[in-house]
């Protein structure tokens, strides 16, 4: 929590990119990287690579997926720029630029880490035939998006929103409708000042991604009318027939005419009927708030997909251009909050598919060791049968065939049954019992289930969780976006975008639910990792408050990155030494200080 700038500088990258044996340098993320580099050069297959960067939320993914984007960016970096094309930037500059952009739409202060990535990145280092830089691909999975109208408290909105309001000029405060002082109910604290509001760094790097500066006001300006958005308050009318009313005046936003705008907000058309009659009903206060947060969060997640491909187009070159490639892969690290919802859902699932991957490589590389298979063998243990064990039965319960968590959340959008939770409950229960990674907080009066991950044991509310699953949007809310006037809007909405979209079907036709979206997109991911020879880097945090300079041992004990449950039998005599090795030496350290000394 602290910068040491020596660790991380250019001359550290040459030592480690020219030394005859990296690996007998000290360790660090350039030996890995080295090594992953010379892996490429050397053409022995699989010649791609992958470096998986794992690790516990605020112990530092990201900041090392940027030093690795550094590191290559300098040794990798070709030896002409483009063409001797002027105007455009290096590609290992635009590379890099990718970062600040991304971090200021997809990061936030979050109760762990004031710079967490709400959102998961796999970047595709292109190579050509001499192994330098041509280009590069991002590919993003699941960006939490309720965090637009939604922030857990001591919580943050994504960077960008504060970036805005504290960094506009006069002017632009003017024509982005953003006055000096005014309050947002979505920019709660505002006052803590962060080295990531930083407005400056982040529209440079647009730039030079080629996002122009009117582009740029037109983005500033959309996310203003989301602020002025989360203002709107609804209360419930007199007249239980009438629409609600608003709590204070509101003036047209997002280019979209005021009435317009709030009929869409507090009115639902339903189409019923065999002549398709339509209805119109005024929605309850809750609604309204539902569907005002819906029109955010729909908006925000198509900016950020629409600046995912602004970013691809920029770094792109045809596939025939390059020749190898280096994937970097900085997930969401495992995450078990008070509440948790099927955003952490998703995010543990993709841990565990990765610890999956990290434990099956280890195991093969072990087994692949020569003295090894005797060891084992004197053991009287199969290697099939130590892989995946505890990993897989996790993995059965959350995404196996035929039921699952994830089957029976889809199952439950499917027949459209949403408010009863706790029959749900009961239905998660009598289909998984006889899965041991499956509970539930029995003491907790809301419906609830415990997944023992690999990692540690995780409560997930059921509360809403098959409609965030369903992720819906109503039509009325869709069309009022395509008949907005803003050109951004009309871009990221137009007509054609329409089947994109869950809108919310008047019949049961299928919705294609988040979690199988998530699911193919991970899936797709696992198999370009499993073509790919992986290096890991595992990221500790030395302690939970992120203090600079202070290293708790407890905290960092916790995060052992190996002896994970289905590892400590394995194999055996090792780890079990190691484990209690580590354990008695915590307790008499404990018992030491506290006691000894006193
Ligand atoms: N090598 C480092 N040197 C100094 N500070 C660091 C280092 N690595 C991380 N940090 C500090 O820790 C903070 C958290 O790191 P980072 O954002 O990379 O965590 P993360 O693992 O990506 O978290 P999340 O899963 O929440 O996105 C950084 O903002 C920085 O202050």
């Amino acid at each position: 929590f602290q910068p040491v700038s020596y660790l991380y500088s250019p001359e550290l990258m040459r030592e480690y990119h020219v030394a005859l044996r990296p690996q007998d340098l000290k360790p660090h993320i350039f030996a890995v990287a080295e090594q992953t580099y010379r892996n490429v050069q050397s053409q022995i297959a699989p010649v791609n690579q992958s470096i998986i960067v794992s690790g516990e939320s605020g112990a530092g993914k990201t900041w090392t997926s940027r030093c690795l984007m550094k590191f290559y960016a300098s040794v990798a970096a070709p030896v002409i720029s483009p063409k001797g094309n002027e105007t455009v930037e290096r590609i290992e500059k635009r590379v890099l630029d990718s970062n600040p952009v991304m971090e200021a739409f997809g990061n936030a202060c979050t109760l762990r880490n004031n710079n967490s990535s709400r959102f998961g990145k796999y970047i595709q280092l292109q190579l050509d035939r001499c192994h330098h830089l041509t280009s590069a691909s991002i590919r993003t999975f699941l960006l939490e998006k309720t965090r637009v109208a939604y922030q857990a408290p001591n919580e943050r909105n994504f960077h960008i929103f504060y970036q805005i309001t504290k960094g506009a000029t006069a002017e632009e405060r003017l024509e982005w409708n953003l006055p000096e002082g005014a309050e947002y109910r979505w920019l709660p604290n505002s006052e803590r000042n962060l080295d990531e509001d930083c407005f400056e760094v982040t529209r440079d790097a647009m730039f030079h991604l080629g996002i122009d500066h009117s582009t740029q006001n037109n983005i500033f300006k959309v996310l203003s009318g989301l602020l002025h958005l989360g203002n709107i308050q609804f209360s419930n009318p007199v007249d239980e027939s009438q629409p609600c009313e608003l709590e204070h005046k509101t003036k047209a936003l997002l280019h979209i005419p005021v009435e317009e705008l709030l009929e869409s907000l507090r009115i639902r058309t339903i189409t019923a009927g065999k002549q398709q009659q339509v209805f119109k009903k005024p929605c309850s206060r809750a609604e309204c708030e539902t569907r005002r947060d819906c029109l955010a969060k729909v908006i925000y997640a198509k900016l950020f997909e629409w600046l995912v491909l602004v970013i691809n187009e920029s770094i792109y070159a045809d596939p025939s251009a390059w020749t190898s490639f280096i994937g970097l892969l900085d997930v969401y690290g495992f995450e078990a909050f008070p509440e948790n919802n099927l955003e952490q859902l998703c995010i543990n699932y993709a841990n565990e598919k990765l610890q999956q991957h990290f434990v099956a490589h280890y195991l093969k590389a072990q087994q692949t060791a020569k003295r090894h298979p005797d060891e084992y063998a004197a053991e009287g243990l199969q290697w099939s049968f130590i892989s995946y064990q505890d990993n897989q039965k996790c993995l059965d319960l959350i995404e196996g065939n035929p039921l699952s968590i994830f089957s029976l959340l889809n199952e439950e959008c499917r027949l459209n049954r949403s408010s009863n939770t706790d029959l749900f409950q009961t239905r998660i229960e009598k289909a998984l019992s006889n899965n041991q990674c499956l509970s539930r907080n029995k003491f907790s009066k809301k419906p609830n289930f415990i997944i023992s991950h690999y990692a540690g044991k995780v409560c997930y509310q059921l509360a809403a969780m098959v409609e965030k699953n369903k992720d819906p949007i109503a039509p009325e809310l869709v069309q009022v976006l395509q008949n907005s006037k803003d050109p951004l809007l009309q871009k990221l909405f137009s007509v054609t975008e329409r089947n994109q979209t869950n809108i919310r079907p008047q019949n049961r036709a299928a919705v294609v639910t988040v979690v199988a979206k998530f699911k193919g997109s991970l899936e797709h991911l696992m198999q370009i990792l499993n073509s790919t020879t992986p290096h890991y880097i595992r990221c500790i945090k030395p302690n939970a408050d992120c203090k600079a300079m202070t290293f708790k041992r407890e905290e960092v004990a916790f995060q052992k990155p190996f002896l994970t449950d289905s590892m400590r039998s394995f194999p055996e005599t090792l780890c079990r030494a190691l484990h209690w090795v580590f354990r008695d030496l915590e307790l008499l350290a404990k018992l030491f200080s506290q006691h000894i000394f006193k």
